[in-house]
């Protein structure tokens, strides 16, 4: 016998509210914790409508912003791990870093915005220190020009700090360690 006009209604009305109209049903993130559902659960969908669901859900990064939030990430990381005492194919290796990025950037204004930041402020790679302290400089310049607001360049380090890796496995070997310089 079907279960009474009322319990379906509630139940309706609890799928609704519980369940965000945009979510997948089989994203368990967001299922709740308790279903007021009367019915069985539908059935799964074929592995290939899964796997259409999934892809979507990693959409490749196409925005702008998300593309400069994930490059700003990267360089900020990469100089928070810059050695104290680095090599000078370290220091090299910064300048080509910033120059590529600057004729790679997937956003031709935004490179060639990059190569005039470049070129009215030469890499300083000198020592880790150096490095992050330049690279907060030039990301506020892009947030300047972007009407964005000026990050507190001596709290950069309290932002992207060394990353906490086992044994300091992460860090790079500089002029000052085992490896001799390059
Ligand atoms: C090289 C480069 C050039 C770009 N040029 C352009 C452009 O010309 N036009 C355009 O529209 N977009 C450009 N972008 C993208 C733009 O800079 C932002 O990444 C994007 O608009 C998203 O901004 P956001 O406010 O989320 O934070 P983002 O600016 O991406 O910053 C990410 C995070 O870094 C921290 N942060 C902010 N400022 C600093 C700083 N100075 N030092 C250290 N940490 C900081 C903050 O915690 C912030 O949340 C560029 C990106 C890059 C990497």
């Amino acid at each position: 016998m079907p279960p009474p006009a009322v319990f379906q209604t509630v139940a309706a009305f609890s799928r609704r509210l519980l369940i965000a109209p945009e979510t997948a049903p089989d994203d368990h993130r967001l299922r709740p914790l308790l279903s007021l559902s009367l019915s069985p659960p539908p059935p799964p969908p074929p592995p290939s409508e899964v796997l259409k669901e999934k892809d979507a859900k990693v959409a490749p990064l196409t925005h702008k912003e998300e593309v400069g939030r994930a490059t700003w990430m990267l360089l900020h990381t990469i100089a928070a791990q810059f050695p104290d005492e680095p090599t000078r194919q370290q220091k090299r290796d910064a300048k080509e870093l910033m120059a590529l990025i600057s004729r790679l950037y997937p956003c031709k204004e935004c490179a060639d915005h990059f190569k005039e930041v470049l070129k009215a402020n030469p890499v300083q790679a000198g020592s880790q220190a150096e490095f992050s302290q330049w690279m907060c400089y030039v990301h506020n310049v892009v947030n300047r020009s972007l009407g964005k607001t000026i990050f507190p360049c001596q709290r950069v380090n309290a932002r992207w700090g060394k990353l906490d890796c086992p044994e300091r496995s992460c860090d790079l070997e500089g002029a000052n360690d085992i490896m001799p310089n390059r």
